[in-house]
């Protein structure tokens, strides 16, 4: 487990100083991926910079395992930070092949021959890219070089995995891949990864956990399926599908209300089912369907019509939908499960 606690760091800039972080808490629990996600200048590079002990906050802790990091003398220090794999981008060895790039860390630290080869065969399997062990970087595509980067990062089972806007220029397909296997190195490896990055859709696909960072502060934090059911959560707001139909499209309705659905029984099965129970006409007037790692997520603006619209939209949230009614116009009530 990782803890930052109370984080601030402030620097110079040309008008005076420059709050980067501002009292940040955050945790990152064995075992997971949590991302942080911010605009540009939010502060993550500055966060990812602290909790790689690159640089010393101003104030506050980094503990590793319960270690309060500042306490450490340079020696553990070195120690700690050879604990946290941090993806570096652009920095393969032009002269050295993706397998030998791989291995690097291995043989400064003097890992013998044989044991080397097995590690850096998992983690080709790993990445998808066994075949090309033997290929020099400028050979690869950006998105083999970002694997590459990333098998390099857990070759010494880090207790922490880093990566800082890992999908950065990389095209969909590219940045799908260095997903895939960041969620495989949680999956497979027991990895826990942090994720900083300004693309919500990264969070949406990988993440555990979500902290929202923004001016330097954390505004918003937690896990993500619960967020994306808090009517008041922003995390929420960005990952969930807009609701995009115009007002009049509400028109008619005897009932109108927005509905978060979480997992292929409720988004499979609920509504169908609350139109057979109690003989409600149930249309979708907007929103739509994504997926929250592998949990297909729904949110929907529905119409609902018939004597026993309440009942249905009741029974809804009794089976763990999320409903806010929407009593006249903009106005809503909230009635979560
Ligand atoms: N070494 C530094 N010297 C001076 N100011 C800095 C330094 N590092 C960061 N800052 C400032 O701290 C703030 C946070 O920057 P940071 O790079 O951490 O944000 P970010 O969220 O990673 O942004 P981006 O997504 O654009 O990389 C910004 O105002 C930035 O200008």
């Amino acid at each position: 487990m990782i803890t930052v606690e109370n984080l601030s760091k402030s620097f110079w800039g040309n008008t005076g100083p420059v709050v980067a972080l501002d009292d940040v808490t955050l945790e990152v629990p064995t075992g997971t991926i949590t991302g942080v996600v911010g605009p540009s200048g939010s502060g993550k590079s500055t966060l990812a910079r602290l909790v790689a002990l690159q640089e010393r906050p101003d104030s506050g802790v980094i503990r590793v395992d319960g270690f309060n990091t500042a306490a450490l003398d340079p020696r553990r220090l070195r120690a700690a930070r050879r604990r946290i794999g941090v993806v570096a981008k652009g920095e393969l060895l032009p002269q050295r092949t993706a397998a030998g790039n791989i291995a690097l860390p291995l043989e400064q630290a003097g890992v013998d021959g044989p044991q080397r080869r097995e590690k850096v065969g998992k983690l080709l399997d790993l990445i998808g890219l066994t075949d090309k062990a033997a290929r020099y970087p400028d050979t690869l595509t950006p998105g083999q070089r970002a694997r590459v980067e990333v098998a390099r990062a857990l070759v010494g089972d880090p207790g922490l995995l880093l990566a800082d806007d890992p999908t950065h220029e990389l095209g969909t397909d590219a940045a799908a891949g260095v997903l895939t296997v960041l969620d495989r190195a949680r999956a497979e490896l027991g990895a826990t990864v942090l994720v900083v990055t300004s693309d919500a859709g990264v969070v949406r696909r990988i993440a555990d956990d979500v902290a929202l960072l923004e001016s330097g502060k954390v505004t918003e934090r937690g896990n993500l399926l619960a967020l994306v059911q808090d009517p008041t959560s922003r995390v929420a707001r960005e990952l969930l599908p807009a609701i995009d139909a115009p007002e009049e499209a509400a028109a008619g309705h005897d009932r109108v209300a927005e509905v978060v659905l979480v997992g292929f029984a409720a988004v499979g099965a609920l509504l169908p089912e609350a139109t057979a129970r109690y003989g409600a006409a149930i249309s979708v007037i907007g929103g739509g369907l994504t997926r929250i790692g592998e949990t297909p997520v729904a949110r929907f603006l529905l119409g609902v019509s018939g004597g026993h619209a309440d009942a249905a939209l009741g029974w809804i949230a009794e089976r763990g939908g999320l409903v806010r009614q929407r009593v006249s116009g903009l106005h809503g009530i909230a009635a979560a499960a």
